[in-house]
């Protein structure tokens, strides 16, 4: 589907949707409970594919209160999930059931990760898969680690990408595995290690990027009552997985949030398309409020910092969980991307608008998304009249060189594309027209409506035309 986006100025008051990080952790550690409620879950294409990989071994997710909270749908299906605001997880236990049929993990590696390791537990094989994106993304790590701790786990054309063969029972152990490919390696291992027999031990052989995310994952571990531990090089304990050596698992471990019940909070790189929008295009004198924005694990809160480097006036006010941005002159920054790989469409959209250079730095990781995010941020940006330089590890956007104009763009089946490529197109004179945009489901299904909201002028066009 495409959308045209034509420059527009905004104001109002947006909510930011559910964690998708989070809601992939609490679907898959309700899974591995005897059973619990996720409360505000993000219900989208990504969540969709853990919540099946749930039902594949055993377990059930099905929107909490209805008619006998029971699915009663097939064991690899989703069910219909609608826009539940609770979603009842009956769980298998610790003891993944060996699926009745391949899981597939659709365009989701956050799934595609955490579910092989899952596998890896159950007493037989699992079969996953994903669409083309997916399966051209880097697992070889996760299963030559997984391979060492004495598990099958096999890619069926030897490339290290899926289709994926995984067979178990695993008893854990200690693994190394390197930090700089995919942070999923090591939520992966250490979700599935709480509930083996010995617990596992991860040496990393590389740094750690992406660090955020396993502190979102460790933050959910003991909400859900299991315990997980940063180590440094000397094997002592660490506050965070920030410059972690390692990370320590005990075994023998049981899920359980207190309460039986977990509650997401809102995403924050979701958030960044709309504190972005505002920056770019609230109406002079107006602001752009964003709601649920609550304080979390969740590096891409640095979006805030980095809007207001740039120049913007962003007031958070991080008890209540709002934020409000109004327009300014944005100049460029230099940002580390390392922590923050999902930032990079956002920063580069708004490099494009801002005066003088933004440098990406760091980001070399970002490479291996859903798409090569640096390559496809360069090259889009430049339909829309940036320059831009790409380097291994680096991209640059020439802002003061830029004055973007409409034009057709690629969102290249990528989520972060499609709605970094609205935020530049606020800016653009003309009219934007952006290809691929039903992908925004992935993680924002409702973000066109929800900026058409904003005063975003938006037109969609499918097989019947205009609307
Ligand atoms: O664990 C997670 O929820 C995620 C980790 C990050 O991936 P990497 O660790 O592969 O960089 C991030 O890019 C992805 O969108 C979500
Ligand atoms: C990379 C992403 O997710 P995943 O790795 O789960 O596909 C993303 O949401 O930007």
């Amino acid at each position: 589907m495409d959308v045209h986006v034509t420059r527009s100025e905004l104001r109002g008051t947006a909510r930011a949707p559910p964690s998708k990080s989070y809601t992939h952790r609490a679907l898959l550690a309700a899974g591995y409970s005897g059973g619990a409620t996720v409360e505000s879950p993000l219900i989208s294409a990504d969540t969709r594919a853990t919540a099946r990989a749930v039902n594949a071994f055993g377990g059930s997710v099905a929107p909490a209160g209805a008619a006998g909270s029971e699915s009663t749908t097939e064991g690899d299906s989703d069910g219909d999930l609608g826009d539940a605001d609770a979603l009842a997880v009956d769980g298998f236990a610790g003891r993944p059931g060996v699926p009745d049929d391949v899981i597939d993990c659709a365009n989701s590696g956050t799934t595609m990760r955490l579910v092989t390791a899952a596998a890896a537990l159950a007493d037989g094989v699992t079969v996953l898969t994903g669409d083309g994106s997916l399966r051209s993304r880097p697992q070889g790590p996760l299963l030559d680690a997984l391979g060492d701790l004495g598990a099958r786990a096999e890619s069926t054309r030897a490339n290290g990408r899926a289709p994926l063969v995984v067979g178990g029972p695993l008893a854990g152990g200690e693994v190394a595995i390197p930090g700089d490919v995919s942070s999923q390696y090591v939520t992966a291992l250490l979700m599935a290690g709480a509930v083996t027999d010995e617990g596992i031990e991860v040496d990393l052989t590389t740094a750690l990027k992406s660090a955020p995310y396993v502190d979102i994952t460790l933050e959910l571990l003991a909400d859900f009552g299991v315990e997980a531990t940063p180590v440094d090089e000397a094997g002592d304990p660490l506050d965070g997985a920030a410059g972690a050596a390692g990370f320590s698992v005990p075994g023998g471990q049981t899920y359980e949030p207190a309460g039986g019940s977990y509650a997401v909070p809102g995403d924050f790189s979701s958030i960044s398309y709309l504190l972005g929008a505002g920056a770019v295009a609230a109406e002079p004198g107006e602001t752009v409020r964003i709601e649920g924005a609550r304080p979390s694990a969740q590096g891409d809160a640095a979006i805030v910092e980095i809007v207001e480097e740039m120049g913007a006036a962003v007031d958070w006010d991080r008890e209540a969980g709002e934020i409000a941005v109004e327009r300014a002159a944005l100049s460029g920054v230099t940002v580390d991307v390392g922590d923050t790989p999902d930032l990079l469409p956002t920063i580069a959209a708004l490099g494009a608008v801002a005066d003088g250079e933004t440098r990406i730095e760091n980001c070399e990781h970002v490479r291996y998304k859903e798409t090569d995010r640096v390559s496809a941020m360069a090259e889009e940006l430049e339909r829309l009249g940036a320059e831009t330089t790409e380097e291994e590890d680096v991209l640059t956007v020439h802002g003061s060189e830029s004055d973007l104009r409409g034009a057709t763009v690629d969102g290249r089946a990528d989520h972060r594309i499609v709605m970094a490529l609205a935020v530049a197109a606020l800016a653009a004179e003309g009219t934007t027209t952006i290809r691929g945009a039903e992908h925004v489901d992935v993680s924002f299904p409702g973000f066109f409506e929800t900026v058409a909201d904003l005063g975003m002028a938006v037109e969609h066009e499918n097989a019947q035309g205009r609307q």
